[in-house]
């Protein structure tokens, strides 16, 4: 992989509660992520990869270690990089977060509302487009209740990836789909991550899905691993 590494993690160390509750979660972790690459990261349930996943996308403090995202130190960061940081990114989570008042169109508009002073007509113009390119052209009026799992999970990527996010984090995104709408789902985020040459980090415990990783990344009880791809 020629492209330089955009998150670059070391001796990374995570713990939650305190005093004699302490519990060590992530332990010593090393990782390069590189501009453009799909990187998948499995491993059994409790073994801290939600928590190392909010760690790169600065939802949390890291405090033991280095962890450097666009080249910016998020470990004992202030809550103002926090932030910029998170502006940088696009979340796609299982139970996908739209707003239930909201069109699928508004929610994919706000995906662009954090980047500044778009105008509205404009902001209208790229969600459609890019309802368009996730196939939900014919549902744009719809509110979230009144669409499948798969067209929900369509509609957060519309919305994570309308402001050419450089960094896409995703938990569990084909969770709560069948077969056919998890394929799909990931299909769309494969392709227009490429396209934009955006950088995807995506948790899954789905087998089916591993073959659209560039790499897979195994986490065992905080510990991380490489694992030979399996597709
Ligand atoms: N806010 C918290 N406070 C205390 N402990 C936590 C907190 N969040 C997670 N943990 C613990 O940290 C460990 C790692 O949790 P994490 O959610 O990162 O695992 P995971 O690999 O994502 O699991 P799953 O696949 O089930 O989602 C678990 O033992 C969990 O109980």
């Amino acid at each position: 992989m020629n492209n330089p590494p955009i998150i670059v993690i070391r001796q990374l160390n995570h713990y939650f509660g305190s005093g004699d509750l302490r519990k060590q979660v992530l332990f010593d972790i090393d990782l390069d992520i590189h501009a453009g690459e799909i990187v998948i990261m499995t491993g059994p349930s409790g073994s801290g990869k939600t928590t190392l996943l909010t760690l790169i996308g600065g939802l949390r403090a890291a405090h033991e270690g280095s962890l450097q995202v666009l080249g910016q130190e998020l470990c004992d960061a202030t809550e103002k990089i926090l932030v910029n940081n998170r502006r940088n990114n696009g979340y796609i989570f299982q139970a996908h977060n739209l707003h239930h008042s909201l069109t699928a169109l508004e929610n994919v508009q706000m995906g662009l509302e954090i980047t500044g002073k778009i105008p509205k007509t404009e902001r209208h113009h790229r969600a459609a487009q890019m309802l368009d390119q996730v196939g939900l052209a014919d549902r744009l009026h719809y509110y979230p209740g009144d669409l499948s799992g798969g067209q929900k999970q369509r509609v957060a990527i519309a919305r994570a990836l309308i402001s050419h996010p450089k960094m896409v984090l995703a938990d569990e995104p084909t969770a709560a789909l069948d077969k056919k709408s998890g394929r799909d789902v990931v299909n769309i985020m494969q392709k227009l991550a490429k396209e934009q040459g955006c950088t995807v980090l995506l948790i899954t415990h789905d087998n089916r899905i591993l073959d659209i990783a560039d790499r897979i990344v195994y986490l065992e009880d905080g510990h991380l691993s490489r694992q030979p791809a399996v597709v």
